[in-house]
């Protein structure tokens, strides 16, 4: 099965996917954990922030889930996945693919700002953002909705359902 968790910058997506997988591996599963940010990294980031570049990330990173689910391990991907036409991909590409989508208002995001980004944006030091200057098509169907309503618990409650998806009967 493929996890994907989607959501705009600081929306939880890393916070979440890391309590899925623990979770996950102490109940038995052979799960990856495969995160945007990582993934680019590992690759060299040899890809930018730019439309094109990411949507070959997100292409690069489809692709990797769907062949490690075929070689019979778990994914949980954490992404931020701009495109409605990749979910459609993962969801006709992957047998059981399960879509997270951690819905957290904009200005919530724009108060944490964790990694600065909105701060950036800001003062014009940084460019298309996904849900500012880059729209973010909000996923139609996903499989589990998260509003993520600032409680850092809250988003934490859906760990457990979402690892047992992948736990061993
Ligand atoms: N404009 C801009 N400039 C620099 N960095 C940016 C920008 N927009 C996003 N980010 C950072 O990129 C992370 C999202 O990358 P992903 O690989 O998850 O997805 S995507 O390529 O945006 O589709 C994202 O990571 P997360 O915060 O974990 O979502 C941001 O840290
Ligand atoms: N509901 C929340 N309340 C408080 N802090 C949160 C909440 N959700 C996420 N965080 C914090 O915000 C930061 C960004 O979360 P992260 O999981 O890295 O987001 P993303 O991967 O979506 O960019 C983390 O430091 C996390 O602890």
């Amino acid at each position: 099965m493929v996890i994907w968790i989607i959501g705009l910058s600081g929306a939880g997506k890393t916070t979440l996917a890391d309590a899925v997988v623990a979770t996950a591996r102490s109940g038995g599963a052979a799960v990856v954990l495969v995160d945007g940010d990582v993934i680019r990294e590992t690759f060299g980031n040899d890809l930018g922030h730019s439309l094109e570049d990411r949507r070959r990330n997100a292409e690069r990173i489809m692709r990797l889930c769907r062949w490690l689910d075929s070689q019979g391990v778990h994914v949980v991907c954490a992404i931020l996945s701009l495109f409605p036409e990749h979910r459609k991909w993962m969801r006709e590409n992957v047998k059981a693919y399960h879509e997270v989508y951690i819905d957290a208002p904009l200005h919530q995001l724009q108060a944490r700002d964790v990694k600065g980004l909105y701060a950036r944006y800001a003062t014009g030091q940084t460019q298309q953002v996904a849900g500012l200057d880059l729209e973010f098509p909000e996923p139609e169907f996903p499989d589990t909705l998260i509003r993520n309503d600032g409680s850092e618990t809250g988003l934490l409650d859906h760990a457990t359902p979402l690892a047992r998806l992948l736990m061993p009967a």
